[in-house]
């Protein structure tokens, strides 16, 4: 990579009112003693490698995942098949061990914990819903006594209080009728729903979903994704739901995308008010990620319409990077191609 000009190196002066040079690097210099990486987030992935050998062949599922998850977030995960979303969950819920990196989840070191520490941080910490319905509920219980199971092996409260809580919990996801049937009983969004109140039974911190709208009609899914909100809105848990299904997507204010193992783009979705009309509508707007070395992953429809490859030139100005596509590689477009700059990283 080639940079086309260097701070302190010649370029146009700054117009007025833009920032100079020396005030760029006293910002870049003040940057770098910011405090530690993510250390106001509930959820903190830092680098987050996985490696699995199967018959000696070694598959990286995450290769160096970057996330930050903010108290009281409801987000989404998407990404292709084998991008690495279920690995990375599998991490978050303490199911598996990370090969390099760190993790933390509401300050425990995921990395490091021993049986114990793992058994309580699964029980207390976390949450989870899982696709099938079988690995959420048992399917001898009745709704209510699968909630209250959570509460009973976890210890500490009494059974009055107990059935009263499972109560509480039920009713609050519109479930109070489904109370004494089991799992049969119950219709597929119903068993995701009492799936949420089992999950939230000893009040976790982060409650994680692995597709948990995958195999339900969007009438279903929709009543399923309200049930999130509610959790999230009511009791303040944090929620990570991993979905194929974009309708879930494009509800939540946060999706992070993941390609090849690592965090790739992000949409942030926020209401914005009209100045003059004073209506509101939601925008959605993408984002790239910059990771902690600088890098950024460039869209591979933006930088193959343009050529790119290998090298490219960048130009550093007072409110963006632009990013060209290097003139003397083959086929890459000539200088002079198309009328602004081959990409640019605002605010980078
Ligand atoms: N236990 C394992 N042993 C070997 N390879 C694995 C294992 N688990 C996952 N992988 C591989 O790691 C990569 C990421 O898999 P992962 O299941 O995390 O992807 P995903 O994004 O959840 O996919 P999907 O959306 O299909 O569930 C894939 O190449 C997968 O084959």
């Amino acid at each position: 990579m080639t940079t086309g000009r260097q701070p302190g190196t010649g370029g146009p002066r700054p117009a007025p009112g833009e920032p100079s040079l020396a005030e760029l690097e006293r910002r870049a210099a003040s940057n770098r003693r910011r405090p530690a990486y993510g250390h106001d987030a509930l959820i903190v992935c830092d680098r987050l490698v996985r490696v699995f050998t199967t018959d000696g062949v070694e598959v990286q599922a995450l290769q160096g995942l970057d996330l930050l998850v903010a108290e009281g977030e409801l987000m989404a995960l998407v990404g292709a098949s084998g991008s690495g979303k279920s690995t990375l969950m599998n991490i978050l819920a303490g199911l598996d061990v990370p090969t390099a990196g760190a993790a933390r989840v509401a300050g425990r070191d995921l990395l490091t914990m021993d049986a114990g520490a793992r058994l309580g941080y699964r029980r207390d910490v976390v949450g989870f819903v899982w696709q099938q319905t079988a690995r959420n509920l048992l399917p001898y219980l009745t709704a209510a006594q699968n909630v209250t199971l959570p509460m009973q092996l976890r210890g500490g409260r009494r059974r009055a209080a107990r059935a009263k809580a499972a109560d509480e919990l039920l009713s609050m996801l519109a479930l109070d009728h489904c109370r004494d049937r089991r799992p049969h009983q119950l219709s597929g969004g119903e068993q995701q729903r009492a799936a949420i109140a089992v999950a939230l039974a000893n009040n976790p911190s982060v409650l994680l979903a692995d597709e948990p709208t995958g195999e339900l009609d969007s009438h279903t899914a929709e009543q399923v994704f309200t049930a999130f909100r509610t959790a999230n809105e009511e009791l303040g848990t944090t929620i990570v739901i991993v979905t194929h299904d974009q309708a879930v997507a494009d509800e939540v204010r946060r999706t992070v995308a993941i390609r090849d193992g690592r965090t790739s783009s992000e949409v942030l979705r926020r209401t914005e008010r009209d100045a003059a009309t004073g209506q509101e509508s939601l925008v959605a707007r993408e984002y790239a990620m910059l990771d902690r070395a600088g890098r950024l992953q460039l869209p591979a429809d933006y930088t193959s319409s343009l050529g790119m490859a290998h090298r490219v030139l960048l130009e550093l100005e007072s409110d963006h990077i632009g990013v060209w596509p290097d003139p003397t590689a083959d086929g890459a477009a000539t200088e002079g191609d198309g009328d602004g700059p081959a990409g640019t990283a605002h605010g980078a």
